[in-house]
């Protein structure tokens, strides 16, 4: 077994090719396959794209363990877990045409752990097609133990909003708290514990190409996320006997076996193939520094591309701490229809379109070519204050933003504390319009 001490240490790098072990020599040197490998491990490849793939954008990592996967499976029976849904989940009756906006989503009255604690508010596209996403609340009260979990289905982007998780992984543990995220790629197990709870977050379930970091344009070689501020975990093993449940989600369907022991039991791993956290207090925001303002694609921390050259399967974008300058200029978001779909969530504090409404914890839905923006007392602020440079101080909210129209569970529609009213939060942007006066 690994020390808890030596497990939490990270290396430092997106995409790097790493490598790791967590015993002197666990590595095969100069070859993936050697006949016997140290210590009598297995060896065994984790492939995150086709093998083909080309080599900019190929994953893979090699794990020399102490029993091969096919060990870690058993006899997958069918079970149930309600709130996960997937795509395609149109349902009669639940619209999700419209402006949404959810209050912070309470904790329920049972103890609930990264499975069952999951709620998925939207789906979009198709996990069968590997295109698309859902995107979910987690409230998490209870560590899993000796129960571990893997998705065939697509990557797990986690933005914790409240608590700290521990995810202990086949090629590492990571511990991540509110203003950091975390990425768990497809097909990698892993158990979930409470470190400070209760734990409420948002995850983004990513059915499509792997995210990545976006290209800088014009902006040049630094700033927006860095690559060396992503961090991996070191390897860390568990040698342990104990009868467990592996849980995986494959193509929207749950299934469960029981096996004899941790299947946590990489001891040693190479590769680029490996979950990541990032801090985002770290983002470098790059803005207008004179007037107007630009597409919040600025801020787009981490891209999952589509086969659309610029038309992303989803954005992660951050609206983070930054200095408001531009001159003669409306400064907030400005009113819009997108052909995109935007997700919102308030990580903390206050974000300048919704100062009212949307607390730490609330999450907001602004479906394909659906009007929105600036509330009225935010328009009313930004046309009437005086342009001084201003910080926005104390905020960080985020959006998936979707090349699919992102439709409405059940759950989101019926259960989750969605605000009846939050379409009149522009009911007072009235007609100001006189044809008589012309502007300055
Ligand atoms: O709708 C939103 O609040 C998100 C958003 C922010 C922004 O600065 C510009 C466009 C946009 O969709
Ligand atoms: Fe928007």
């Amino acid at each position: 077994m690994t020390d808890q001490a030596d497990q939490l240490k990270y290396m430092s790098g997106f995409g790097n090719d790493f490598e790791t072990e967590a015993l002197p020599g666990a590595l095969p040197q100069g070859q993936n396959s050697p006949q016997r490998c140290p210590y009598g491990l297995y060896a065994e490849q984790l492939s995150g794209t086709a093998f083909t793939a080309p080599r900019g954008r190929n994953e893979r990592s090699w794990c020399y363990r102490i029993r091969p996967s096919v060990r870690h499976v058993g006899r997958f029976e069918p079970i149930d877990v309600p709130h996960w849904k997937s795509a395609p989940h149109v349902i009669p009756g639940v619209t999700s045409l419209g402006q949404y906006r959810w209050n912070p989503v309470p904790h329920g009255e049972g103890e609930t752990d990264w499975i069952s604690g999951m709620r998925t508010v939207t789906t979009a596209g198709d996990v069968n097609t590997q295109n698309g996403m859902a995107s979910h609340i987690y409230l998490v009260t209870q560590s899993m133990v000796d129960s571990y979990f893997y998705s065939a289905d697509g990557e797990l982007l986690v933005v914790p909003q409240e608590g700290a998780l521990r995810f202990c992984t086949e090629l590492g543990v990571l511990e991540v708290g509110p203003g950091e995220i975390a990425m768990l790629p497809r097909g990698l197990v892993y158990r979930v514990e409470v470190v400070d709870g209760p734990c409420r977050g948002f995850v983004c379930e990513n059915y499509g190409q792997q995210f990545d970091l976006p290209d800088r344009g014009p902006i040049g070689a630094n700033c927006l996320a860095n690559p060396r501020d992503f961090k991996t975990p070191v390897a860390a093993f568990e040698d342990h006997d104990a009868l467990s449940t592996v849980t995986l989600k494959w193509c929207g369907q749950f299934h469960r076996s029981s096996i004899p022991h941790s299947p946590l039991d990489v001891v040693a791993w190479h590769g680029n193939y490996a979950p990541y956290k990032y801090d985002l207090s770290t983002f470098s925001p790059v803005g207008a520094i004179l007037f107007d303002h630009p597409d919040p694609s600025i801020f787009t921390v981490l891209t999952a591309r589509s086969e659309v050259a610029g038309t992303a399967n989803i954005d992660l974008v951050l609206f983070r701490e930054r200095w408001l300058v531009a001159e003669h200029s409306f400064r907030p978001p400005w009113y819009h229809k997108n052909v995109m779909s935007e997700l919102m969530g308030n990580i903390y504090g206050e974000y300048d379109a919704k100062p009212d409404g949307f607390a730490p914890g609330a999450m907001s839905l602004h479906n394909c070519m659906l009007p929105h923006g600036p509330d009225q007392g935010a328009f009313e602020k930004a046309t009437t204050g005086e342009l001084k440079p201003h910080k926005l101080a104390n905020t960080m909210s985020f959006m998936f933003e979707t090349r699919f129209p992102q439709h409405l569970t059940e759950w989101a529609a019926d259960e989750a504390p969605m605000q009846a009213d939050y379409a009149d939060c522009w009911n007072g942007l009235d007609k100001k319009f006189d044809g008589t006066i012309r502007p300055a």
